[in-house]
Parts: C-alpha cells; structure tokens; sequence
C-alpha cells in the first residue's frame, strides 16, 4: 500500500470512528547490527509510517567490534521521529514502545552520573577469543565438565547433561565483560565503589529514555547473555561465580511484556510508556508468530539465526544448539532452542565495500546469471565459526579461485556461503532437538534475496514461508507492546484500575479478571494483518 493509500485509509478510520479520540499506534523499533529501524503500526498492525538509519560500526583493532553510543542515542531518537512524522500522526497519538534489540551487545556506565566507560562491544566483537580458548580449556572446566557427567550418570538430570556441555563462546557477554574488568582501571574502580551498572541495548536504552528512572532488562535479552540460567530463570550464580562478574552491577529482569517506565517528556514531548523489551531474535519468532512447539523461524540478517520454539521448559541441548528464553509474558514462558552463524549481511556489505557490486538487491541476478560458481567457495567466518565448528579464530576466505574467475563467481560463491551455513545449522537442528519441526518462516533482510531462499528450500528440502514484509523483529516488538497496552487500557477502563509502580504482571491480572478470553487476544496471530503472508520456497523439483 503505498503512503498516500495508508494516509487515506487511516482518515477514513478516524471519521468513521464511533468516539472523537484520536486513533492510537504503537510503535515497534529494531535496533539492528547493520541497520535501526523504526515502524509506526496501527491497531491492525498495519504499519502507517517507517523510518530507516545504517548502524555505524567501530573497528579500532583488527578483530574488535563496537558501537559508538552517543552516536546510537541520536539515531534512535531520530529513527522515532522521522518515523512518527512519515505516518503524519503527532506523538500524543503513540501508546506504547516496543523495543527490539541486537542481543548480547553491552555497555557499562556510571550509576551517579550516567556516564558511559566505553563504547558498545559488539556481540561480532573477537577481543575475548583468547579468554575463551584458555578457559574452555581450564581445568575448573574439565572439573565441571567432569562431575556434572558424574551426576548425570547417576541422577539422569538433564540439566547435568547441558552444563556438562557447556562451552564459552565469543557471542556470550560473559568472557568480553571479564576482558572489561580486567582492563579498563575506571570499571574495576566503579565496581570496587558500587558505581557501576552494566547493561545490554535494551537496558541502556531504557536507562537513557527514562533519564535513569528505570533500570531493567527482559528475559529474552538477560538469556543470550550467556551467563543466565534459563532453568532457574535468574543470573546464573555459578558462572557469575567462576568468572567473577559481580552480582551488584547487573538489572533486574522483567517480562518482555511488561511496563518498563515511561520515557521522559523531554525527549519527545510526551510521556511515551516503554511497554516491551525484547531479544531481535525471539521478537522475530513472535512477529513470524512461532507460537506453537516445533515452529522455526530462519532471520538472516548481519548474522543467521535458526530458532525453534520448545515450548514451556528450556531444551536440554548438545553444544551446538543453546537454550533461550523467547518470552514471558506472566504465566506465559516460552523457550527457544537456537544456533547461528555470525556473518550472513556482513559479507554481504564487505562484497559491496570493495564494488562488487552497488546495491546488495544485484547479487541475485548476478548469481543466477551463472550455471554455477566454477568451483570457487567462501567461507563466511570475519567473526570466526560458530557450531558445530566452534572456532573463533577461523578466518574468511576464498577458495578454488581460477584465471576464470570474475567477480559474479565471487558474488556467486558468497550467496551460496549462506545457504550452505543454513543447511548446516539445519542438519544440527534436526540431529539435537528432537522435536518435528511444524513450519518454516523467514525474515531478515538477506531473505530479499530469492537465489538464498531457494537454495536454502534445495538444500534442506524443506518448504520455507517468507512473509510479505520481513522486518519481523519490529512486527514482534510492536505486538508484544501493543499487548502489554491493549491489557492495561482494558483494564483500565473496564475496571478502573490505576496500575501504578512495581506492577504486577499484566498477563496474570488479565487471567484473574477474565479479560484474556474476552475482547482482546491472548494470541496475537488472530489479529488481522499478522499472519505471515507471501512467498512460499519450496524443494524444485530436478
Ligand atoms: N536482496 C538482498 N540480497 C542480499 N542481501 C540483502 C538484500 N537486501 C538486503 N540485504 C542485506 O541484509 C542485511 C540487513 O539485514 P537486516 O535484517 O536489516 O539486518 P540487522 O537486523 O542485522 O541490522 C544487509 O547486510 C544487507 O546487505
Ligand atoms: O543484528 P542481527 O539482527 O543479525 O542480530 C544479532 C543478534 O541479536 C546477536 O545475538
């Protein structure tokens, strides 16, 4: 639809609506690794007005990956009011944010004054890498290792088995913030003082929005950090302990769904409720709608993220696959079980970066322009390979290069990269997690391109849904927002109630008063528009 449809429709809404009120929206952000995105959706999750930035990376050393986070403040800022303006509705109209984030990306400032101790470190970011190599071979990890397959043995627990498997990696939190309060003197001192709060994007964010009222993360974030325990549902003691990251300078964790505080007035004029804070990553699964056991979501954006829901309890898994938190929203826990490979975009804007091509659009007919890739392959490891490989020192490279070889074969070979990477942490899906899988969705912005999609259905003989519109982590935040909203008004205005405070969960208060099965939906797949629609990829036949 294009805007002047959408502004069309939306004032015939408003004329034909039974109240003078304005209409309302909520507005759904992601806060990407290469881009920050802000949509403004109405009540039909229609969206009414976007807006778009590139996320400026840092690399100050070879292998070092950060964000600068002034420069993030003012971009998400800018996105939300760009966006607000494209939809041609005023502030006071927005009821709610939804907040979406790269996940395991951390920041750590001063309690007192707010003031930040260094940039971003990105969840790419390989400065940990030796950290990881010395302690996975540690022997307090053979020991742990050791005794937890001795009670495993014994007890047949489960959760023995997991952590008799456990392993650092440079994507976890954990090992780059242990490389922080190693090196930086002014974190060690603020710790020493108790003046130090750590935070992932989501918690920064808020922090920043409220000015410093409110300090929280959700468990969908706190569960990619790497060192929560999804079984207990709090930060895990044990490798809090063994690593020494101080209990003191981590937030409390909420419901994604959940009221976080209101963002002050100063910044956009109004007192918008900041109502969901989520991982991308799960909020992809929840904007695919992955609701049910065995629903799998494929995002291929900077990185690939193949996520399956578990159900109510986390996955006992195998080291290849990790068990995460996807949302809890009251009684409502739902776990995932995932596995990733770190560089999808990203060697989709390094080909660009050196003019193989202009826009990343071109890499699909330059691809399908060939037979095949003569024999040339990439390995897409800038951020080291990630399972069932597991080495974070593997570096990216060609091979099979030829006299032949021009740059569609290169661009050729990169595309096919990411299929074969989707095929591999499929196989893994499939051999540790023995649930059926039910559907396949994608999203993500790699997923624009037809040639990827539809190697990857080749390859893993799978059918492979792909929305009409892929932005599924803001779609997933927008919906975990507007619920938190929908279930607050209801129940402000049936009941009266004033939920002031520390609330109380607002899916339970919805369960005591009836009102989930009532005028809202508990499952938002039933609100129009939220259906994954589009293109279905499937198997060719030979
Ligand atoms: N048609 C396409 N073919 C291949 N890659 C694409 C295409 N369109 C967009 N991309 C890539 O998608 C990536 C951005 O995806 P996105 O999901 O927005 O990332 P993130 O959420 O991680 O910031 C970029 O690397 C961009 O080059
Ligand atoms: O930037 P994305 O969308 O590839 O997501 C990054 C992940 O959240 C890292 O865990």
């Amino acid at each position: 639809m294009s805007g002047q449809q959408a502004g069309a429709e939306q004032r015939r809404e408003e004329s034909s609506a039974p109240t003078s009120s304005p209409s309302r929206f909520v507005l759904g952000l992601d806060v990407g690794s290469t881009v920050i995105r802000c949509h403004v959706y109405d009540r039909t999750a229609r969206v009414r007005g976007s807006s778009a930035q590139k996320v400026e990376n840092v690399y100050p050393q070879p292998g070092w990956v950060e964000i600068d986070p002034d420069a993030l403040w003012a971009q998400f800022v800018a996105v939300i009011k760009d966006a607000v303006k494209a939809a041609g509705v005023q502030m006071n109209q927005i009821v709610g944010l939804g907040i979406s984030t790269q996940r395991a990306t951390f920041i750590t400032w001063n309690k007192k004054t707010g003031h930040h101790f260094h940039n971003f470190i990105s969840w790419q970011d390989l400065r940990a890498a030796e950290l990881v190599k010395s302690w996975n071979n540690s022997l307090i990890m053979k020991l742990l290792h050791g005794a937890t397959k001795l009670l495993h043995f014994f007890s047949r627990n489960k959760v023995m088995l997991t952590v008799s498997r456990f392993t650092f990696t440079t994507q976890h939190v954990t090992l780059r913030l242990v490389w922080i309060l190693q090196n930086l003197p002014e974190v060690k001192k603020a710790v020493e003082e108790d003046n130090c709060c750590f935070g992932t994007i989501d918690t920064w964010l808020l922090y920043k929005l409220t000015k410093g009222s409110s300090y929280a993360t959700d468990y969908s974030n706190a569960s990619t950090t790497g060192f929560f325990d999804p079984y207990a549902m709090r930060w895990s003691k044990l490798i809090a302990t063994m690593v020494s990251i101080p209990f003191s300078i981590l937030p409390p964790v909420r419901d994604t769904s959940y009221n976080f505080g209101s963002v002050d007035e100063e910044i956009f004029g109004v007192p918008i409720p900041v109502v969901a804070l989520v991982g991308d990553q799960q909020s992809a699964m929840f904007g695919e709608c992955c609701f049910e056991t065995g629903d799998v979501k494929l995002t291929m954006g900077t990185g690939t993220f193949l996520d399956i829901n578990t159900g109510k309890t986390p996955q006992h898994v195998n080291g290849g696959f990790y068990p995460l938190i996807g949302w809890k929203i009251g009684h409502e826990l739902v776990c995932l079980a995932e596995g990733n490979a770190g560089d999808t975009g990203t060697a989709i804007v390094w080909a660009q970066k050196l003019d193989l091509f202009t826009d990343a659009a071109e890499t699909e007919k330059m691809a399908l322009s060939l037979e095949d890739s003569e024999g040339v392959y990439f390995v897409p490891s800038f951020s080291g390979l990630q399972a069932p490989l597991n080495d974070p020192c593997a570096c990216a490279s060609f091979m099979g290069l030829k006299h032949s070889t021009s740059k569609y074969h290169l661009v050729r070979a990169i595309l096919e990269s990411i299929a074969f990477r989707n095929k591999q942490l499929y196989d893994m899906l499939q051999r540790e997690i023995q649930i059926p899988v039910t559907n396949i969705r994608a999203d993500g912005g790699v997923c624009n391109n037809a040639f990827v999609m539809q190697m990857t259905s080749d390859l893993i003989n799978e059918k492979i849904d792909r929305p009409a519109h892929f932005d599924m982590s803001c779609l997933g935040a927008a919906s975990l927002a507007g619920l938190a909203v929908a279930i607050e008004r209801l129940l402000q205005d049936t009941y009266g109630w004033e939920l002031r405070g520390e609330r109380q969960s607002l899916w339970s208060l919805c369960d005591q008063t009836g009102a989930r099965s009532g005028q809202i939906c508990d499952k938002p797949s039933k609100i129009d528009g939220l259906k994954p629609q589009g293109y279905q990829f499937q198997k060719r036949q030979q």
